[in-house]
């Protein structure tokens, strides 16, 4: 049987069962041993009546055969082990079975009635206990005559036999009975116990805190005991784990909603940080550090993939004169105007910036330097055209230079520059460009 509380609970139930059957078993068998003696000594002392005359009238007649067949029909008797008849002067006159001589000796009466010294005595349960009777005669007169006198032998093996075959039946009643209870009990234990312990374990075992689901658990058994106790708090305990689940369920769609919406916060914040640091905040167009950031990608991709690129660099001419003139603040605006001009001006391709003070860059993706230097001009007309507020008209010089192979972004610039200094010293508002020598 598999090892489980039913089992351990039988195991110490029927210990316990085993210890006091066997201490109620031995006294009884004490008591029984006393009995079976006392029973026996009153049973050999009625031999008085019984033998006692037939063996006193073969002895004063002096009839040999009778008293040897009287003997051996005591001695046939289950419980008697020898039988000795002595006359009156302590002569034997007969004896059979085990007896004991004259000096108290144990002894074996031989087939003729001569004495020999019986076998060693068993260690156990050998003692020889004997009654005798006297033998006595009233003849007719009613005169009474000492015969002789007789003895009957019997031994404690005689009375185990007769109590071991009660204790067997005994035994084989407890054996039964403790067979019976055994399956009685292992029956209810299992049934009571076991099987409403196994459900619960299974039912504790199914409560998936991913699916708890609403079950309860429902103990067959009908009355109120420890087990219904226990089932109620198994439920409640179920029931609390169910509640528990649902707050955490709802505290973490809460907490997904709230990542979310963090996440989203984080997201466009990072962004608006990403836009500040590259926007030029007096003219919304790139910062020079986007700028170069642009100029080193588009570079980069004309050396993978091929293609043009090309860079204008412009510079408002005379702008310390506008500053001085009108002031720093209209200086500003003029700033605004001209990035606005440059902003729809370039086409949705080109990355627009100021590339410091009142200087601005227009890089130009997939586009040769004619391209770049049309570009240029129609911005120069443009803001040539353009009527500033406060300041009227402003002009621009610029510098242009195409990508050349294997050239680096900063080399680019410089022969941008370059342009845009011999633009200026030309005598402004006009475009040059510089080619790759
Ligand atoms: N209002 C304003 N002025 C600026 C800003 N950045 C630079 N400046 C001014 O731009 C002027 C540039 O002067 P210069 O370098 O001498 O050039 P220019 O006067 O334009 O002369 P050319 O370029 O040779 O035609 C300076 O007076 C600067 O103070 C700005 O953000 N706002």
């Amino acid at each position: 049987m598999k090892s489980n509380l039913a089992a351990r609970l039988l195991r110490i139930i029927f210990g316990c069962y085993f210890i006091v059957t066997l201490v109620v078993t031995c006294a009884q068998l004490a008591a029984e041993y006393r009995h079976t003696q006392q029973r026996l000594s009153e049973e050999i002392g009625a031999m008085k009546h019984t033998f006692g005359p037939g063996i006193t009238g073969a002895l004063w007649r002096f009839n040999g055969e009778v008293l040897a067949s009287i003997v051996t029909g005591v001695k046939a008797l289950p419980i008697v082990i020898g039988v000795k008849v002595e006359d009156e002067q302590g002569k034997l006159m007969r004896a059979i079975g085990t007896v004991d001589d004259a000096q108290g000796r144990r002894m074996e009466a031989g087939p003729n009635g001569e004495l020999v010294p019986a076998a060693a005595p068993a260690l156990l349960f050998d003692h020889i206990f004997s009654h005798s009777f006297p033998a006595v005669y009233v003849d007719e007169a009613g005169e009474r005559h000492q015969v002789g006198r007789w003895t009957i032998y019997s031994s404690q093996q005689v009375v185990v036999r007769q109590v071991a075959y009660g204790f067997f039946l005994i035994l084989v009643n407890s054996v039964i009975k403790t067979l019976a209870l055994w399956f009685i009990f292992l029956y209810v234990i299992k049934r009571t116990l076991g099987q409403p312990l196994r459900q619960m374990s299974e039912f504790v075992g199914q409560l998936n805190i991913d699916n708890i689901g609403n079950r309860h658990f429902v103990l067959k058994d009908k009355g109120e005991h420890e087990l219904h106790q226990l089932t109620d708090k198994l439920n409640q305990m179920a029931d609390t784990l169910r509640k528990s689940v649902a707050e955490n369920a709802a505290l973490y769609a809460e907490l997904k909603q709230m990542n979310h919406t963090l996440e989203s916060q984080v997201a466009e914040r990072t962004r608006e940080l990403q836009r500040v640091a590259s926007t030029d905040m007096l003219t919304g167009l790139h910062n020079r550090r986007k700028l170069d950031e642009v100029l080193d990608h588009e570079v980069e991709r004309v050396q993978r993939y091929g293609g043009g690129l090309a860079v204008i660099l412009l510079d408002i001419d005379h702008f310390k004169q506008t500053n001085d003139n009108y002031g720093h603040p209209a200086g500003d605006r003029v700033l605004a105007a001209v990035a606005a001009i440059l902003r729809t001006g370039a086409r949705s391709i080109d990355s627009v910036g100021r590339w410091g003070g009142e200087e601005f860059m227009v890089i130009c993706p997939q586009t040769e330097l004619d391209g770049a230097r049309a570009l240029a001009d129609m911005l120069r007309l443009r803001i040539g055209a353009a009527d500033f507020p406060e300041v009227g008209r402003k002009t621009c010089s610029f510098g242009v230079a195409a990508l050349g192979p294997d050239e680096t972004p900063s080399s680019l610039v410089a022969r941008a520059d370059a342009a845009l200094y011999r633009a200026k010293q030309a005598g402004r508002n006009a475009v040059a460009h510089d080619t790759v020598a």
